[in-house]
Formats: structure tokens, C-alpha cells, sequence
């Protein structure tokens, strides 16, 4: 519980002078509130008893005027509440969303979407309930029981002793099963992430679902995540309840025994009738908050669930920049600086993150961290005075035995080493599997390799601005992905300052614009959920259009032409022979007739770059390249379209 709301504190300090202007007000008016039940006392032992109308009217006024400014302190402190809860959801959520912008795009946290949006969905209102349940309730609770307490040990206190030894046994149930509902929790909300994967799955892919008939297997495998769902729900609630429950019985038999042992001391005249109500009166609104406390316990077990997955994703992008930051050297690093930055400041806040999670995380930690350790770091010799921004102008790239493996023991790309000279044309070809998309993601800095060097014009691509490195690039991949908004909008996000005839001119040169202005809505055409309304060659060239109103100095095309029919694919091609010479391109495709007019062909294999050349010279050296184009050419024309 403390590590819960340790955390939930450090959420608070963006809220600065709010926070202590909330706690000043909250103070007040609960101070007001415990003291209240006392002005039983004093009305019966100083006015109603000695027949005392002074003391009466005295009373009266100095509860009247309590009451009014602990009420007028009662409403700011809860605007003030109001602006924290969501001045901290607004910080969590961006912190996340920035997260989730950081994440390693093929990392296995990025897999899994449904379970990041539910961290939006689920966990931050969790814990947005929990941090309202502790600095409302909680904190008048805390405040009534040690006000009362105070008064009561002033009282009697035999009678406050055995209080307070009643309300330790209270908490002692939801104590001991407090483990057991953390497990029931965290059970229950990984059955809804895949409840929310099942049913958006199974939106995503109706058309096969539909197609082959399979619904009855859909439904069927919907009824058996119920099943199980059904189960932890249940034993959810269950432990809810338990912990809801137990407190109230422990709370009965306090109640006996304060009830015979106070009237029995008031029967020997040990006590004033007036303190005998006053111990009462305190005693219950005493016992109110204990209960108030408990009854808050199951939002805090959730709310630790919560804290935890939160933990683990802002853990988990810190796992992949601790690979980073061993991969590419620390101070001289301009790349990623203010992305590790963020991602310490969050671990920072997150960083007692719970045992459950830390442990699950750190096994997984240790060993990238271990594995990052054997890295070389290409940052750290940065050239003095080097080119730190954009390419003005078309790079050359050289590669020198690169190397990468997603996971320790198994390496995807082999110490390959290639050089592609400025303005020139390159393609990485092979089979499935070999290695292309992960030469692409180093060759964009989404993936660092472990060892080797790559270079952009002579510097290291690690020492080059990470933001001006990107912005003075074009990438299009085989999923050219739209975004929901109109055409312009899409368009426009490769250059947000572009003007209607930057826009026009791209989309001339990736051959769309025809297209889109026979629209009836032109560029303010809206785009549909993953660009439905467009037919997937459509898309490629917007993404292409995209991509060139940046005018890139160099290109990266993967598989952009891979789910394409001939006739699109043909157009596309078109397109991109027209680009070829203008700036450094890098294409990545197994589909050799995109790449046949490449000034140079890198095949892939393992790994590994086993043939390098030019189509003909390729084709002339008869091996794998040669045998891969004759398949695909087999029993079809030779296809002309080439770059
Ligand atoms: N995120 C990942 N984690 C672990 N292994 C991965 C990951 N992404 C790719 N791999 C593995 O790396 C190897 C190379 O993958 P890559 O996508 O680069 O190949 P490719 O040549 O582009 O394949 P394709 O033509 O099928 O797209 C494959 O064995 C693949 O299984």
C-alpha cells in the first residue's frame, strides 16, 4: 500500500502549489470535522448540565463559524482535487503516448496493442480512482481517526487503547490477503487485454472470417476466453468482496465491546454521561473512517496492478535504450539523447515499481542488459565539428560488418559490409526471411546494430541528429499506412508547412494527383479507418507522394510494391524509375523485377550479402540471384517495368 501511494505521490509533482494549497484546505476542513463530535461534551457538561445559556450560545457560535469555513474549505480543496486528478491523468497519458511513440517498432511491447490501449483504457483510470480515493477519503479518514484518537486517549485511555488494538485487527485480513487479491486483479485484467485482442481481432480480419465460413471457430474460441475470463472475474470479485467484508465483521465486534465497557465505566461513575456520548460519537464517525479506509483497500490492490503494467511498458522502452545506450555510446550520442532522457525521467518516477513487476521485467532486463554489454559502441568517436543535421544533398552510405541479432544467440544480419554511393540507386533482394526489412530499419535507426559501422557521408549515423536526420528522408512502407483525416492531412504530415502546390507537385511525381482531383472532395477527401476507401495501389502512391514532399535526400522503399496487381505495380514502378538518380535510394523487395535497373543489387541470404552486382552481371554469374529471377520470371513474359 505505501509503495502505491509513494508513487501516486510523485504523479502529484506537476501539480506544485496546488497540491499544498489542497492539502492546507483539505487540513482545515477535516480538523473541523473531527473536532465537531467533541461540542457533545461541552454542550452537556458546560451548558446543558449547569443550565449555562452563555456557554450554550457560545458553543453554538464557535460551531456554527467552524462549520462555515471548514464547508467553504471543503469546496476549494475539491476544485483543487478536480484540476490535480486531471492536470496527473493529462501527464500520464502523454508520458505514455510518448512512450509508445518511442517504442522499438519491432519490439515485443509494440506487438501488443490491445494491452497498450489498455493501459490508456483500464490502468489510468484505475489509477486516477485510486489517487481520488486516497486524497478524499483516505486522507479524511486519516485525519478523523488520529484527531479522534487524540481526544480519546484524553478521555479514557483504557477505552481509546482498546480502540485502536479493535482497528489493528480490522486491517489485519485485508493485510494478509492482500498478495492473493493483487494475483486475482492482475488475472483478471490480462483476461480483458485478450477479451479486447480476441474482439478486435476478429474485427480486423471479418473478411476472412466471413469468407471461409469460419464464425462458428470465432465464436467457439470467444466462448472458451469467456470461460476462463468468467473464472478470474469471479475470483475477482470474490476477493473484492472478502476484502469488503472481513473488515466489517472485525468492526462489529469492536463495536460490542466498546459499547459494554464504556457504559459499564459510565455505570461506576469512572466517566461523565457527556464524555460517555462524546466517546461514542467520536468513536463512530472513528469508525466510520476505519471503515471508509478499508472499504478504498480493493481500489488500491487494482490500482497496484495497474502502477505495475504501467512500469513494466515505461521499463520495457527503457530495456530497449539500455540496448541503445550500450550500442551507441552515451555523451557523443546525439541520437535518441532526448528519448533516453524521457525514458529516465519516467523510469525515475515509476522506478519502485512493484516487486511483481520488477521482477518479471529485471529477469528480461538483466539479460538484454548483459547481451548490450558485448556491444561496440560506434558513438563514441563522433568526428569533431561533423555534419550533425541533414543531408543538404543526396548522402552515400557505407556499411562495415554490420551486425544484428533481435535476440541474444541469434543473429539476422551477419557482418555484412556495402557501399552506396551518392545519388546511385541500391536494392537489397533475397528470400524470405534473410535479413532485407532489418538492413532497412538500420539503415533508418529504428535498430542499432550490435557491432560495425554505418556510416552517412562519411558519419556515423549514431553521431547525426536523430530529428534532422529523419526529416531529410522518405520512407514508404509495404503497409502504407493512412491515417484517419483528409488526403491533405496525409500528405501533409511528411511537411507540415507545405503549401497546396508542394503538395500538388508530389503528388504529381508519385502519380496520384490525377486521381485525387477527379475526387468530388479533391485533397480534403476524408480517409476512412486504414485508409478503406482507397484501393491498396492508391495508397502506395499517396504514401509515396507523402514520403517526396520533402523533397528526400535519400529514399528507403520497402516491399512497396508487394501487394500490388501488376497494373498498380507497373504504375508504381514508373513512378519510382522516374525518381531514380534524383536521390540516394535504397529499395528492399523480393520481387526482382522492382529492382532489376538498380545500380547495384545486394543479395541477402542468412545474413549474410552472398552476390552483388548488376542485373546483367547478376544474371550472368548464374548463382542464387539467377535462379531466383528465373522463377520468377518462369512462364511469364519478361516483365519490362523495371527501374
Ligand atoms: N522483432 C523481431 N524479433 C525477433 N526476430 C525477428 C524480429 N523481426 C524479424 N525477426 C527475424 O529476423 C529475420 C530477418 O527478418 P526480416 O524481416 O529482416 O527479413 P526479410 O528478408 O525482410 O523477410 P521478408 O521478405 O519475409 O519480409 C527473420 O528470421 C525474422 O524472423
Amino acid at each position: 500500500m505505501w509503495g502505491v501511494i509513494r508513487q501516486l505521490a510523485g504523479f502529484l509533482r506537476p501539480c506544485g502549489w496546488r497540491f499544498v494549497l489542497f492539502f492546507l484546505t483539505a487540513s482545515v476542513e477535516l480538523t473541523v470535522l473531527a473536532l465537531a463530535p467533541l461540542s457533545f461534551k461541552f454542550m452537556i457538561d458546560e451548558a446543558i448540565d449547569p443550565n449555562n445559556a452563555s456557554a450554550f450560545w457560545l458553543i453554538l457560535a464557535v460551531l456554527g463559524i467552524g462549520g462555515i469555513v471548514g464547508v467553504g474549505c471543503g469546496f476549494l480543496s475539491d476544485r483543487l482535487l478536480a484540476k490535480m486528478s486531471a492536470i496527473v491523468q493529462r501527464e500520464l497519458r502523454l508520458k505514455m503516448f510518448k512512450q509508445i511513440q518511442r517504442l522499438d517498432t519491432r519490439s515485443e511491447a509494440a506487438g501488443h496493442k490491445n494491452e497498450i490501449v489498455s493501459r490508456f483504457t483500464l490502468d489510468l483510470p484505475a489509477i486516477d480512482g485510486a489517487m481520488m480515493s486516497i486524497l478524499t477519503i483516505g486522507l479524511q479518514s486519516l485525519a478523523v481517526i488520529t484527531i479522534s484518537a487524540a481526544i480519546l486517549f484524553t478521555l479514557q485511555w483504557s477505552m481509546a487503547l482498546i480502540i485502536l488494538a479493535g482497528a489493528s485487527i480490522i486491517y489485519l485480513a485485508p493485510y494478509l490477503l492482500g498478495g492473493r487479491a493483487r494475483a486475482a486483479f492482475a488475472d483478471y485484467r490480462k483476461g480483458l487485454d485478450g477479451m479486447a485482442g480476441d474482439v478486435q481481432e476478429s474485427l480486423n480480419g471479418r473478411m476472412i472470417i466471413q469468407g471461409f465460413g469460419l464464425q462458428a471457430t470465432f465464436i467457439g474460441r470467444f466462448e472458451a476466453r469467456l470461460k476462463s475470463l468468467f473464472v478470474s472475474h469471479y475470483h475477482k470479485n470474490k476477493m473484492a468482496a472478502s476484502l469488503d467484508r472481513l473488515p466489517i465483521a472485525s468492526l462489529l465486534a469492536v463495536n460490542f465491546t466498546i459499547i459494554g465497557f464504556g457504559s459499564y465505566l459510565a455505570l461506576n461513575g469512572h466517566i461523565s454521561l457527556g464524555a460517555l456520548v462524546a466517546f461514542f460519537t467520536i468513536y463512530t464517525s472513528m469508525g466510520n473512517s476505519v471503515y471508509n479506509l478499508t472499504a478504498i483497500l480493493p481500489s488500491f490492490a487494482s490500482a497496484r496492478v495497474s502502477l505495475d503494467r504501467l512500469s513494466a511498458l515505461l521499463l520495457e522502452e527503457e530495456d530497449v535504450r539500455g540496448t541503445e545506450v550500450g550500442g551507441s555510446g552515451n555523451s557523443g550520442n546525439g541520437l535518441n539523447r532526448e528519448g533516453r532522457a524521457a525514458a529516465y525521467t519516467a523510469g525515475e518516477q515509476l522506478a519502485a515499481a512493484s516487486a511483481v513487476a520488477a521482477s518479471t521485467v529485471n529477469t528480461e532486463a538483466e539479460a538484454r542488459t548483459r547481451y548490450a554489454s558485448n556491444v561496440v559502441d560506434p558513438g563514441a568517436d563522433c568526428r569533431a565539428g561533423a555534419q550533425r543535421g541533414g543531408f543538404l544533398r543526396s548522402p552515400s552510405i557505407k556499411a562495415d560488418q554490420l551486425r544484428y541479432a533481435y535476440n541474444p544467440g541469434k543473429t539476422v544480419i551477419d557482418g555484412i559490409s556495402f557501399a552506396i554511393p551518392a545519388g546511385t540507386t541500391a536494392a537489397f533482394v533475397g528470400p524470405s526471411g534473410s535479413g532485407k526489412s532489418t538492413v532497412l530499419l538500420l539503415l533508418l535507426g529504428l535498430l542499432r546494430a550490435q557491432s560495425g559501422s554505418l556510416t552517412m557521408d562519411r558519419e556515423r549515423l549514431s553521431c547525426i541528429d536523430e530529428e534532422l536526420f529523419r526529416q531529410s528522408i522518405g520512407v514508404v512502407f509495404q503497409d502504407s499506412f493512412l491515417f484517419r483525416g483528409t488526403l491533405l492531412y496525409n500528405l501533409k504530415l511528411g511537411k507540415p508547412d507545405a503549401s497546396l502546390d508542394e503538395v500538388i507537385e508530389a503528388a504529381r511525381q508519385a502519380d496520384i494527383h490525377e486521381f485525387i482531383a477527379q475526387l468530388p472532395h479533391g485533397y480534403e477527401t476524408v480517409v476512412e479507418e486504414d485508409g478503406g476507401n482507397f484501393s491498396g495501389g492508391q495508397k502506395q502512391r499517396i504514401a509515396l507522394a507523402r514520403a517526396l514532399i520533402r523533397k528526400p535526400s535519400l529514399l528507403l522503399l520497402d516491399e512497396m510494391t508487394a501487394s500490388l496487381d501488376p497494373l498498380a505495380e507497373a504504375a508504381v514502378l514508373k513512378t519510382i524509375r522516374k525518381l531514380a538518380g534524383q536521390q540516394t535510394m535504397v529499395i528492399v523487395s523480393h520481387r526482382l523485377a522492382t529492382i532489376a535497373g538498380a545500380d547495384q543489387i545486394f543479395v541477402l541470404e542468412n545474413g549474410q550479402i552472398v552476390e552483388r552486382g548488376r542485373h546483367e552481371e547478376l544474371l550472368e554469374r548464374n548463382k542464387l540471384y539467377a535462379s531466383m529471377w528465373a522463377r520468377q520470371t518462369e512462364g511469364t513474359e519478361s516483365r519490362k517495368y523495371v527501374v
